[in-house]
């Protein structure tokens, strides 16, 4: 069974947690899309529900397929918020960002009641840290930032794209780092939060409730 068969039929198991009447955060990426597709059919089929939309991207593709959006204001706590990850471990750590929403993404999963994880196979882990850590800065302070990195020994690398310095939707910039040497992840959290500049990073340590995961062709699901 390929990669994408693994995000499609997680992606599909997700959307049986939706139920009439929700409020759903809708995460960013590849397995993310396939969700929303499926959700757009549900909802052409009669199912009732409001999304909360995690980037720009998610928000086009959710009207396409005729998904009402609500703003996070006026949606307050969701319901539940279904989401992809770049990697997962067994104690539900992640890092997310690959596609980088990883800021709203963070906010939409905090604000929610339950958060889902969707992945293939490939994205689980012993160990965080083979995928580049995340970390969102904003432009003034990012070369700055930089160089803090480096003195930190986590191998920062600007993220480009086109050639061009990439920005997230929020107009910040990327830092991807290299962490899997750091065994205490909560406290490098805490020591990049607190750098100025630093808007948040890409490690999701505590927020995920279950995980489910495509697995040749059949679902498993990972509870807290
Ligand atoms: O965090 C994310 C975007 O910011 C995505 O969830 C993550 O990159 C996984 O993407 P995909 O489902 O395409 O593998």
């Amino acid at each position: 069974m390929s990669v994408e068969n693994e995000k499609w039929i997680a992606a599909i198991a997700s959307a049986d947690y939706v139920k009439n009447g929700m409020l759903v955060g809708l995460g960013s990426g590849s397995t993310a899309a396939f969700m929303i597709a499926e959700l757009g059919k549900r909802v052409a089929g009669g199912l009732i529900m409001k999304g909360i939309p995690s980037s720009d991207a998610t928000a086009k593709l959710a009207k396409q397929v005729g998904i009402s959006l609500i703003s996070l204001d006026d949606a307050g706590t969701m319901d539940i918020n279904i989401d992809g990850a770049d990697e997962f471990d067994p104690k539900f750590q992640l890092i997310k960002g690959g596609g980088g929403a990883l800021l709203r993404e963070k906010i939409l999963a905090h604000n929610s009641r339950f958060n889902i994880i969707i992945a293939d196979s490939g994205k689980k882990v012993n160990r965080l840290g083979k995928f580049k850590l995340p970390v969102e800065t904003i432009p003034f302070a990012t070369e700055i930032i930089i160089s803090e990195l480096h003195n930190m020994d986590l191998n920062p690398q600007l993220r480009m794209k086109n050639n061009e310095v990439y920005k997230t939707d929020e107009n910040n910039c990327i830092i991807d780092v290299d962490i899997f040497e750091k065994d205490d992840l909560q406290e490098l959290n805490n020591l990049l939060i607190q750098i100025p500049g630093v808007v948040e990073t890409g490690l999701f340590l505590t927020s995920t409730d279950i995980v489910l995961m495509g697995q040749g062709n059949k679902v498993v699901t990972f509870k807290k």
